[in-house]
This record gives structure tokens, sequence and C-alpha cells, in this order.
């Protein structure tokens, strides 16, 4: 699939631009086509109307009869070839060969490339009116959706069984046909989906309103008249249930049930990467930005600029650690290998993609490029943690909405086989790089601590995801928030216990688990 990183989705232009190419050949070869037989329409016209003037005489000239026989036999054959002639195999097999040998997207794509946006409506509480626009947060990035566009967008959300955004995009269409010159879809087909869809969100008064429309539009349309018969017999039971003062029964008249409430902490998180939430005054005054230098912990090569986001769980943010050229080399070797990122089902243990990480990724060694190496020696320098037992170097690229909700770096005890066949421990540390600043949205937070972070092309962050005891620290539990504009790069080293036990003594101390994770 292509729509989970940006990357991918710069092929599908250079795919468009050949189709471009061969529709304007296509359409080109068929205009001459249809330029040759007009050419004939005219002399069959012309030589026609002269002979309608008198008839006897014109075929009394035997140059006009021989003409008109000669017209009807060779030159209407070439008349019938131009018409039977049938371009489109040539351009089909062009197209073909596009499809099968360049980037295209699919069905799967389409999906969820409208899922994202979905995900993004919600995210960032974007108004489906202003989406349309063609606006994110108020600032116009692209051209106006049509009312066929939103139709689509409420199809797939239907195919979704997203009966919420289904009623979102549904009205909107709805709304944008009023003011289009050229229709772009069927009223009828919106006011279809839209009833249904507000059937399933609770609203059959409305449903069957918008079902009664449909009827203006279409009287013999099989399924709304079976629906309407449907709809006023459970609105009728709901009038008899009233009367009989069993209240409980009340239909719910909610048209506005929004996906995902009530989950925990959902709410929360979602306002953490709209940028509402932030550490408290007393906390942040505590927090430092300094040099490293030798007298810090951490062992030193480089004076880094090292920022303190949070304290007990430690989170620093070591900024320029990164140079342009190695983030160049990074991405440009990480590219070709990109796959659709999995994450470790808890019960089996097996990796499987899933709809919570949306993003592409890779693995780079670092004996594979000197640059890899030199991040990887950095981390160290940084860290004063041993790189023997980390894992390589994992490059990800975030595409439209792309985002990793709220999960633990470490392995918990009740996961299946996690980083066993490594035999290197769990992953006690992360130093997550950006690699590309990003213009909307895709921020890391930390819900547990009300730490968010923001993407600094160059910078990284750094935290321990165990305690000293070895047991996880749920503090750390953090999310990529979606990304809403931009593209999004960052890189993971994982740093693992094995080879640490010198260099960060563990202790027995269990940690304060009073929590909720
Ligand atoms: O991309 C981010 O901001 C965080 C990524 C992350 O948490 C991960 O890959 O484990
Ligand atoms: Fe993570």
């Amino acid at each position: 699939e292509v729509f989970t990183a940006l990357a991918d989705l710069e092929e599908l232009l250079q795919t468009e631009s050949s189709l471009i190419y061969t529709l304007e050949n296509y359409i080109r070869a068929e205009e001459e086509k249809l330029d040759y037989l007009k050419r004939y329409a005219h002399i069959y016209k012309s030589q026609y109307e002269k002979a309608a003037e008198d008839v006897q005489v014109y075929v009394a000239n035997p140059i006009n009869a021989y003409t008109l026989v000669k017209r009807l036999t060779a030159d209407w054959k070439e008349v019938e070839n131009l018409i039977t002639m049938d371009l489109s195999p040539d351009y089909m097999e062009n197209i073909t060969y596009i499809k099968e040998n360049m980037k295209f997207p699919t069905d799967e794509d389409l999906n969820g490339a409208a899922v994202a946006l979905t995900r993004l409506q919600d995210t960032y509480r974007l108004e489906t009116s202003s989406l349309a626009r063609g606006e994110l947060n108020g600032i116009k990035y692209s051209s106006e959706l049509s009312a066929a566009d939103c139709f689509e967008l409420g199809r797939q959300s239907y195919n979704n069984e997203d009966y919420y955004h289904t009623q979102l995009w549904m009205r909107e269409a709805d709304s944008r046909l009023n003011r289009e010159a050229n229709e772009t879809v069927g009223r009828s087909d919106i006011l279809e989906y839209l009833a249904f869809s507000t059937y399933k969100q609770g609203n059959i008064r409305l449903a069957l309103d918008l079902t009664n429309k449909l009827l203006e539009i279409l009287p013999t349309h099989t399924r709304a008249l079976g629906n309407k018969v449907y709809y006023e017999d459970e609105l009728q039971k709901i009038v008899e249930e009233k009367r009989k003062g069993d209240d409980g029964s009340e239909a719910i008249q909610n048209d506005e049930i929004k996906p995902n409430d009530g989950v925990h902490g959902r709410e929360f998180y979602e306002q953490m990467c709209r940028g509402e939430i932030t550490l408290s005054d007393a906390k942040l005054s505590k927090l430092k930005c300094r040099y490293l230098n030798k007298n810090h912990p951490f062992l030193l090569i480089a004076p880094f600029k090292v920022e303190e986001a949070h304290h007990k769980p430690d989170i620093f943010i070591f900024h320029d650690v990164l140079a342009d050229s190695e983030i160049a080399t990074i991405r440009r070797m990480a590219q070709p290998r990109f796959r659709r990122a999995t994450v470790q089902n808890t019960d089996t243990g097996e990796l499987e993609i899933a709809q919570y990480r949306i993003s592409k990724s890779a693995w780079l060694k670092e004996e594979e490029h000197k640059h890899i190496a030199d991040v990887s020696q950095r981390v160290s320098d940084i860290t004063g943690l041993t790189m023997a037992t980390a894992e390589e170097l994992q490059v990800v690229n975030y595409g439209i909405g792309g985002h990793y909700e709220p999960h633990f770096d470490f392995a918990r005890k009740d996961e299946l086989n996690a980083f066993k066949s490594l035999g290197t421990g769990n992953r006690i540390a992360t130093v997550l790089f950006y690699m590309t600043d990003v213009e909307q949205g895709g921020a890391t937070v930390f819900p547990s601590i009300s730490v968010t972070l923001w993407p600094k092309k160059g910078a990284a962050a750094f935290w321990h995801n165990l305690h000293p005891s070895g047991d996880g620290d749920k503090m750390t539990r953090h999310a990529a928030c979606p990304v809403l504009t931009g593209s999004k790069w960052v890189s993971n080293k994982w740093i693992h216990e094995r080879g640490q036990e010198f260099l960060r003594p563990c202790t027995l101390d269990r940690p304060n688990e009073d929590f909720v994770a």
C-alpha cells in the first residue's frame, strides 16, 4: 500500500504524469479519427445537397453517376473502417504497463487515505466544511473538494461501518451539490447513504424525512420504499411504547455519536496532540537547558545542547545531533526498503499490521554506511550506554494521518516472545531522532506525564524505558500523533539491557505503580 508513507505518495505523481501523457495521446488519436469522419460526412452532405437540387439532372451526368457509386462503395468502406477502428487496445496496453510497472494505489489505499482523513478530522477537531474547502486549521492548502469527492469519503466511511463520518461527509456532499453548476454526483445517491447512516446513528425520524426526500426524486426506488415502511413501523412502535408509559425505550435522538468516546484516555490523548495540554509552570520551571559537559553523568565527546523535557522519568532533548548529510543518507538508504510498519500481537507474538500504527519503516545496519555507524557511536557518547546489544537503526516515515497510538517501547511481562530471540533483554532506553520538522501535527506525546515533543529536524529525544530494577516505567507510555501537514521522518535507536550492567547499575527498588497506565 502507498498511503502509509509520504515518500511513496511522491512516486504516485510520476505515475499520474505517465497516465496523463497516455490519456492525452489517446484523446488526440480519437479526435483525429473523428476529424476524418467529419470530413467524410461533409463531402457526403455537400454532394447529396447538390444532387437534391435536381435529382434527375444529377444522375444523368455520367461523372456524377460514377462518383455516387464510388461514394457508396469504396469510400463508404473507409468510413466503416474508421467507425469500427478501435484505438483503445494500444492505449489500454500502455495503461496496463504503467499500472504494472509504476506505483499504483489500490482500493485499500483509497480506504486507508479516507480513514486517515477522518482520523485527522477527529484528532484536530477539523470542521468538515473547512476541510472540504481545502483548509487545515484555517490555512488554505489545496483545492476544494467537489460534492463527488465528499460523497466518496462518505461512501468509504460507510463501507467501514463508520456512520458518524458517513453522515458528516454526505451532508457536506449535499450542501456542495447545491452550489455546483455541473453536478458531480446524484442527489438521490447522497440521500440514500445519508438516510441509512442517520438511521444507524439512531435518528429514525430524520432518516424517514430523508427517505421521503429521496422518493420525491425517485418515486419508485425499491430500497427507499422498503425503508420508508420500516422506519414508519419503527416510529409507530416507539409511539405505542411511549403511550404504554414505557419511556425507557425512547430511541436515541443523537445523530452525533462519536466513535472512540469512552475509550480510556482518548480525549486526553487528542488534546495533547492538539497542543492543548502543557506541563504545569511549577514543573516547567524545574527544567533546564544547557550544554552537556564533562561533569555530566553521560559520557561525553561533543558538547551537545541538551534540554530537559521532563524530570522523573527523565526525558532529554539533544539538539543538532544529526547533520543534514547524515539525514540525507539515512533517508536515501531507507526509502527503497520501506515496508508497512508492524506491531507485535501480544497474544501470539506474531508481527502484524494494525490501524493503530500507520507508517512505513526500514532497518539500517552500522556496517552499511559510515553515517549509520557514526550515528550509533554518537548515541553511545550521549547516553553512556553500549550499542553492542542495541537494535539496528529503525527509520520511519509517516503518510497522511500516519500515527502510532499510545504504547510502550519495552516488552511487558505478559508479552509472548518479545525480544526473546534477540537474547539481549528488554529495551532499556529509546533514542528517537527527528529527521524533519513537521508543519502541523505529528507531535510525540507522553499522556501520563503531559509531555509533548514537537519534531525538530536534527534533534533527538532520549529516555529510559525501564526502572533501574528492570521493571518497565509505565510513565513512558507515548504516541506519535497523526501528521496533519508535512512529512514526518524519524529514526529509533532502541538500546537493550544486556551489556549495560556496569554502565547503569540496577537496583531492586520497585517503582511506585499507583497510577493507571
Ligand atoms: O514518531 C514518533 O514520534 C514516535 C515513534 C515511536 O514511538 C516508535 O516508533 O516507537
Ligand atoms: Fe515508541
